[in-house]
């Protein structure tokens, strides 16, 4: 059984900023699934939900990231292959670990980070077009194999799954990237049986035991993204209350072992172990309600009461 924990940068009390400055640690999501799971539309519609898609770049609290931007550069060789649908994306050796990781680590601290964007009509990332991550209290970061990397696993505070059949899938597949991503049919299914299919069996599939929440069905799944989306709120109320060091992973029932001076939840928690308590039964709360609602599941999670 897994053991979710709290990554070190949210105990820092300042981050690395300088004194007197707010440092926003975000709470980090991970989103996993297989490929046209729907791992970005989920994430576009908890942005939506949050009044967040509409809103400056730069003002947003919530802030979706594409593990796709991680892609390492291809050589020559490589690119070659890669045109004629012969290299391997699904592989985890087609990422940058360390960049992905030491990325991540950043956007932890609070800092603004710019990444490339990823071209799927050339195979290559676009530096033309860099994104800039701005510091925000919550980020996505979607991927079909985000929960591959041991490290890279280690540092989200909460893991999802989008758990879409393969037959849906694929049935999504060729259609976005014949009219997206600039391929033929042939080149798709080729690279579908060949590539994406086993690569899913033996690296991305095996992640779901990781996760802390599995959507089954991805955006269509309305009750689990709209109680996510409450829960997500949730913590930025909190956090807009309390600061923006605000131990929202204790809010979130994320590290119950030891209660942190000074935090006060919305229960008028004070630190004293009942704002443990009261976040075990928020948390306990969500797993009952989804469990109910009987369309999500929730991984077992030995920190959680039970009823
Ligand atoms: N629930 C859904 N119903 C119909 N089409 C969907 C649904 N979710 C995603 N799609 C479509 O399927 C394709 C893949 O979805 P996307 O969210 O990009 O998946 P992923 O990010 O997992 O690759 C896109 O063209 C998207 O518009
Ligand atoms: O140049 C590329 C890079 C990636 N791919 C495929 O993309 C998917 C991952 O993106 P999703 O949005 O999760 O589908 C992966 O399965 C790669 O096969 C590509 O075809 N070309």
């Amino acid at each position: 059984m897994q053991d979710l924990k709290q990554p070190d940068s949210l105990r820092l009390p300042n981050g690395d900023a300088s004194a007197g400055e707010e440092v926003k640690s975000p709470f980090l999501i991970g989103v996993a699934g297989g490929t046209a799971s729907g791992k970005s539309t989920v994430c576009k519609k908890i942005m939506e939900q949050l009044g967040q898609a509409e809103m400056d770049h730069t003002q947003r609290q919530v802030v979706a990231i594409s593990q796709d931007s991680f892609y390492r550069e291809l050589t020559p060789a490589e690119k070659a292959k890669a045109q004629k649908g012969l290299f391997n994306f699904d592989h985890p050796d087609a990422f940058n670990e360390e960049l992905m990781f030491a990325t991540l680590q950043n956007i932890l601290k609070g800092h603004k980070v710019e990444i490339p964007s990823y071209d799927y009509r050339t195979n290559s990332l676009d530096f033309e077009n860099m994104l800039v991550i701005y510091p925000a209290d919550v980020v996505l970061f979607e991927g079909i194999l985000v929960f591959y990397f041991p490290k890279i696993r280690d540092l989200f505070h909460m893991k999802l799954f989008v758990d879409t059949d393969s037959d849906t899938r694929l049935a999504r597949r060729v259609p976005r990237d014949i009219n997206e991503r600039g391929r033929d049919l042939d080149a798709v299914l080729t690279q579908y049986m060949t590539f994406v299919k086993p690569a899913f069996e033996e690296f991305c599939s095996p992640t779901k035991k990781f996760a802390d929440v599995i959507i089954p069905r991805g955006a269509d799944n309305t009750v689990a993204i709209d109680l996510i989306v409450q829960h997500i709120r949730d913590f930025l109320n909190n956090r807009s209350r309390h600061g923006s060091t605000g131990n929202m992973a204790l809010y979130m029932n994320l590290e119950l072992n030891a209660p942190v001076a000074g935090f006060a939840g919305p229960d008028g928690d004070d630190g004293s172990g009942n704002g443990t308590y009261n976040a075990i039964r928020r948390f306990s709360t969500l797993c009952k309600e989804l469990n109910m609602q009987g369309n999500f599941f929730f991984a077992t999670n030995k920190n959680l009461p039970h009823h």
